[in-house]
């Protein structure tokens, strides 16, 4: 397992350092950052000894160019009880982990994981959690849950370091998964499935299939068999007689 730190729109230097020291610390060195801030002298001074991951990190524009080459995505966040979050956990059903359940999950995995992080005013926005394939909150106090950005990846990255992946299945690649929503969206057009459902069906099956973390294997055994019925169903089409 590969691991991508994302962190997204930083407005505290120090933070950026805090984290990029802790990522060397656990052994990490993937660091993206989407529109972060200025990174100056004291942004280097709380990286430590891990300028380097600070002077290597990518910055961009668009959290899209983050996630490149990634196979999982992970949202974290400290606000886990809000009714918003309810929403994401009952009706997307996206899986809601600890730290050592997330650690557990990636055990024996190939692929790149991105951890996103979130702004330290807002967290990460309801749109880019419903992103995630998978949402991992650090169990803290009720009274005061919200981690300060680099405290959590701390903690995060405790955990991941752990991972062992000495027996590696890799994982899906998200262009792979991508053709198979497509190609099941065709699919459903050709059969007249209702068209008011297609959307629908689609967005549960990348809820399912982000919670199942596909192997790249069964990905394609599963496009293998929609393709196979496209083909049959077009093929019936072009050979039923034209009225
Ligand atoms: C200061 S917090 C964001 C505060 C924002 N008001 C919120 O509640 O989302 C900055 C980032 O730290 C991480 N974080 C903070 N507390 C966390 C927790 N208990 N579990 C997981 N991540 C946490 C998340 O990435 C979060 O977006």
């Amino acid at each position: 397992m590969k691991l991508r730190v994302v962190l997204v729109e930083p407005r505290y230097e120090g933070n950026v350092g805090a984290v990029a020291r802790s990522m060397k610390n656990f052994g990490f060195n993937d660091l993206v950052l989407v529109r972060p801030c200025d990174i100056g002298s004291f942004g280097m001074a709380m990286a430590a000894h891990a300028k380097d991951i600070l002077q290597s990190a990518k910055s961009v524009d668009r959290l899209e160019d983050a996630l490149e080459g990634v196979n999982l995505i992970v949202g974290t966040t400290g606000k886990r009880l809000s009714r918003d979050h309810h929403h994401l956990r009952l009706h997307l059903r996206v899986p809601f982990l600890t730290p050592s359940e997330l650690a557990e999950r990636l055990r024996d995995k190939d692929g790149t994981v991105a951890l996103l992080l979130g702004r330290e005013d807002w967290g990460l926005t309801n749109d880019e959690l419903m992103a995630c394939d998978v949402l991992v909150s650090i169990p803290t106090s009720d009274e005061y849950p919200v981690m300060n950005l680099s405290h959590a990846a701390t903690v995060l990255l405790y955990e991941l370091g752990q991972v062992d992946s000495t027996l590696e299945i890799r994982l899906a690649g998200r262009d792979m998964l991508e053709r198979i929503y497509e190609s099941t969206d065709h699919l459903l057009r050709i059969i007249n499935y209702p068209e008011h459902k297609i959307r629908y069906v689609v967005l549960m099956l990348r809820r399912i299939f982000g919670r199942a973390e596909l192997t790249e294997r069964e990905a394609n055994t599963l496009l293998g068999v929609i393709k196979k019925a496209i083909w049959k169903v077009e093929g019936e089409e072009d050979q039923a007689p034209s009225e």
